[in-house]
């Protein structure tokens, strides 16, 4: 029996759970510090599968030992930023937080695959990589699901087309600097460019970036969840059917796109043994130019890292 563990019993968490069991791809591991706030999320999300009609078996826990031989592990603990802040004021407390979380997931989960959510996302990532030592293909990150469906639902917002006909393209850090890619974003095989105006395009494009700071301002707590939870879940699917989709993911690069040693959002074949390919797109000048500097921004985070 699959067996998936979701660390962190929050909003992305519990939410992820929620729509983890509703696909009843196995047996659920919820985690987290905080004493019956996971066993009584477990318990709430148990007794909906006799509503809503699935068998999932969920199990709250304050004791990593309970997700031993986890196939996936999601880690979902830590600070969620508040109004103002941007994704890397969570450095210090978040970095904490993951050590703590992956030396658990190295000792209990070494098998693991490993899916990083919390934010500063692609740093984060990295401490995943660092403090468990697994191969970098078991070991990435949710973002560029998340930030291509913000940009794919405000394409079809503005053409008023199904957003299930938008195919849309965000790659690179999953903060201020990440790149929305009109030309590799198209409405059933027409490019974005010959379907919207280049201010249209900039606007919608702007609106993605800020995408994440401007679901934060509205809560006024907490960040966005209901599309986070739906982007990890994709990835989940993809990893535990082998469907092999390519979907833009945090990966460790070892010289794609030029990069080396970090974490970046790019196209990658998301399969049985995690990360099995990485696509690299065309980029014009000025596209390679936002890379570099959102690039330039992760290795600074990663130099200043203890771990
Ligand atoms: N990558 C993305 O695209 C993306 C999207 C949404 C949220 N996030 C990030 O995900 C994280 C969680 O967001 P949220 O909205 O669920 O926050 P939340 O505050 O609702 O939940 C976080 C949970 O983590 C738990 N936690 C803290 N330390 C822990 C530890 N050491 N072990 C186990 N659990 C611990 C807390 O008790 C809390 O229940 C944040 O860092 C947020 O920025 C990332
Ligand atoms: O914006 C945030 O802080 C949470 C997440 O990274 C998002 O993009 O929604």
């Amino acid at each position: 029996m699959v067996k998936i563990s979701v660390i962190g019993a929050g909003n992305v968490g519990a939410t992820t759970v929620q729509r983890l069991a509703e696909m009843e791809f196995g047996n659920i591991v919820l985690v987290d510090i905080v004493e019956g706030l996971p066993q009584g999320k477990a318990l709430d999300l148990m007794q909906a599968g006799a509503i809503i009609g699935y068998d999932t078996k969920i199990k709250g826990s304050n004791d990593y030992a309970d997700i031993a031989d986890s196939d996936i592990t999601i880690i979902t603990a830590g600070a969620a930023r508040k109004p103002g802040m941007s994704r890397a004021d969570l450095i210090n407390i978040n970095t904490k937080i993951m050590k703590d979380v992956c030396e658990n997931i190295k000792q209990y989960a070494p098998e693991s695959i490993v899916i990083a959510v919390t934010n500063p996302l692609d740093v984060m990532t990295y401490v995943a990589l660092e403090v468990t030592g697994f191969e970098p293909n078991h070991v990435f990150g949710m973002s560029g699901i998340l930030d291509t469906g913000r940009f794919a639902s405000f394409i079809a917002d503005e053409l008023a087309c199904s957003k299930r006909d938008v195919e849309a393209m965000v790659i690179g850090g999953h903060g201020d600097q990440m790149l929305p890619l009109p030309q590799h974003s198209s409405v059933f095989g027409t490019p974005l460019p010959e379907l919207l105006g280049e201010d249209v395009i900039a606007g919608l494009v702007e609106r993605t970036i800020h995408g994440g700071a401007e679901i934060v301002a509205l809560l006024k707590q907490g960040s966005a969840f209901y599309a986070p939870s739906a982007a990890i879940v994709q990835m989940v699917e993809s990893i535990l059917r082998d469907e092999k989709r390519v979907l833009p993911v945090s990966a460790y690069l070892e010289g794609e796109y030029g990069q080396k040693g970090i974490y970046f959002g790019v196209p990658a074949k998301i399969g049985c043994d995690g990360i099995e390919g990485i696509i690299e797109l065309e980029l014009n000048e000025e596209q390679k130019q936002v890379l570099e500097e959102s690039s330039a921004s992760i290795k600074e985070s990663i130099d200043y890292l203890d771990v």
